[in-house]
């Protein structure tokens, strides 16, 4: 990927940065590279993550997915939840060109999404049963295969939607044990599961947290049976991992996730990842969880908002350009795409689009709203790729992990970990009468029932 970060200099933009401060800034990004690249030798948790380029084997991932079951169904569901679905879905988004929307997050329509061979994708990460049902009654069992992904497999939503899916397919007369695939920790209920029926089975790799597990079978078992090529995402992700140098100003991971930080540090509390590809829209979801969960820490933290464009020039670009100046936003864009010819048209106002494609309106549409936010002096940064393909995708996923670390390093976070996540858990875990490992009973269910209200009713 590269970036330029011209528009989020203070001589632009307010929040915005000067060239000396930045200059600043570098000495403390080579410092933080350092730490990053001994992180790496030492395969510690987390900066392992920047290892999955060269960890991780395609002909594994390739291997079990290769029974006819799996590797020949019509369509795959894959079931998972954070990490553990929205790598996958994000690369199945970007590379099945058709760009529809697969049933990631509960906004998502109810629907499939086509790959490259055709397999209809659909990924269950929510437990709203009219959703699931929406889903399973689209797909058809006997020619589905089934990806059960979760590291710790004792995830509630994971676990409650392969249940449901599992009888399914049992009240369809389908063999479930011939079509699963597991992606788990070493140990665990999806370990056990797998065990038992002899399913094939891959590891999730240790010191990888899942929002940084898209580049591992985590993400890549579904671009596997939907005939993506994992070669070229892992050799986009090794080239990007090859820029990784101590300055921001020779690595474009770093000069984003320097810029993030400075603009954060200066008021940009809020980051809009506006991707100008529809076949990115998940991708800007799961930089969501990336950027939320990594950097959300003690009271710190840059709020990540999911964009698209040119659609959310009609929806949030208000905002952007003249609401707090608390934003920064990122595009992200290719510099090629297949591209479609608008018809000429006897409408005076518009004859102009009659001489234009559908590429060069969005194209048109990026640089002028990238102009607005600089006239405006709004801070944005611009991500280009040569395309959406493959090898670009995988040096856009690995860039944006680098550049995540980074700013966790400059931030003085740790980057790796989430635990303002279990409250909720317990409390759910209570409410529904479970107890802790030692059988007493989870007081965060108690913190419901005790809710201050103010009820306004209808
Ligand atoms: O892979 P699993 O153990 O099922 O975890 C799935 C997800 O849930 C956790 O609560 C974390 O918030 C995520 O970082 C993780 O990716």
């Amino acid at each position: 990927m590269d970036v330029d970060i011209g528009n989020a200099l203070a001589t632009v933009a307010s929040p915005g940065i000067s060239r000396d401060a930045l200059e600043r800034l570098d000495e403390d990004v080579a410092r933080a590279h350092e730490r990053i690249e001994a992180g790496r030798a030492d395969a510690e948790h987390g900066y392992e993550a920047l290892n999955l380029p060269s960890r991780t084997d395609p002909d594994e991932i390739y291997r079990a997915v290769d029974r006819p079951e799996i590797a020949d169904a019509d369509a795959l569901v894959t079931i998972g939840i954070g990490g553990s679905a929205l790598g996958a879905a994000t690369i199945a988004d970007a590379l099945s060109g058709a760009g529809a929307e697969v049933g990631v997050g509960a906004g998502s329509e109810v629907g499939a999404d086509t790959a490259d061979d055709g397999t209809q994708t659909v990924f269950l990460d929510n437990v709203d049963p009219e959703w699931i049902t929406g889903h399973l009654e689209t797909l058809p069992l006997e020619n589905t295969a089934i990806n059960v992904v979760s590291r710790s497999g004792t995830t509630a939503e994971t676990l409650a939607n392969f249940l449901v899916v599992r009888e399914a397919f049992e009240d369809a007369g389908v063999d479930w044990t011939e079509r699963t695939i597991v992606t788990t920790g070493e140990a665990g209920p999806l370990r056990e599961l797998s065990d038992r029926h002899g399913l094939p089975a891959l590891q999730v790799p240790d010191g990888v947290p899942g929002r940084f597990s898209a580049l591992s079978p985590v993400g890549l078992v579904a671009a596997a049976v939907c005939g993506h090529d994992l070669e070229a995402l892992l050799a986009g992700a090794s080239a990007e991992a090859e820029t990784l140098t101590g300055s921001l100003f020779e690595c474009p991971a770093y000069a984003y996730g320097a810029t993030t930080h400075a603009l954060a540090a200066r008021g940009a509390s809020v980051n809009a990842m506006m991707p100008y590809a529809e076949s990115l829209e998940t991708y800007a979801e799961w930089f969501a969880q990336l950027w939320a969960e990594s950097l959300g820490k003690d009271d710190l933290g840059q709020t990540p908002v999911r964009a698209l464009g040119a659609t959310d020039q009609h929806s949030q670009l208000q905002l952007y350009r003249a609401g707090p100046r608390n934003t920064l936003v990122s595009f992200v864009t290719p510099r090629e795409r297949d591209d479609r010819a608008i018809p000429a048209t006897d409408v005076d106002d518009l004859a102009y689009l009659g001489d234009a494609s559908l590429g060069e309106l969005l194209q048109a549409e990026f640089e002028a709203t990238e102009a607005s936010l600089a006239a405006a002096g709004r801070p944005n940064v611009r991500i280009e790729l040569e395309r959406v393909d493959a090898f670009e995708l995988g040096g856009l996923l690995y860039g944006m992990e680098a550049a995540c670390v980074l700013a966790g390093e400059l931030a003085g976070v740790n980057a790796f970990n989430q635990p303002a996540v279990e409250w909720a858990k317990k409390a759910t875990r209570g409410l529904l009468g479970g107890t802790d490992a030692d059988g007493n009973r989870l007081e965060e269910a108690d913190a419901v029932a005790e809710k201050t209200t103010l009820r306004v009713d209808r």
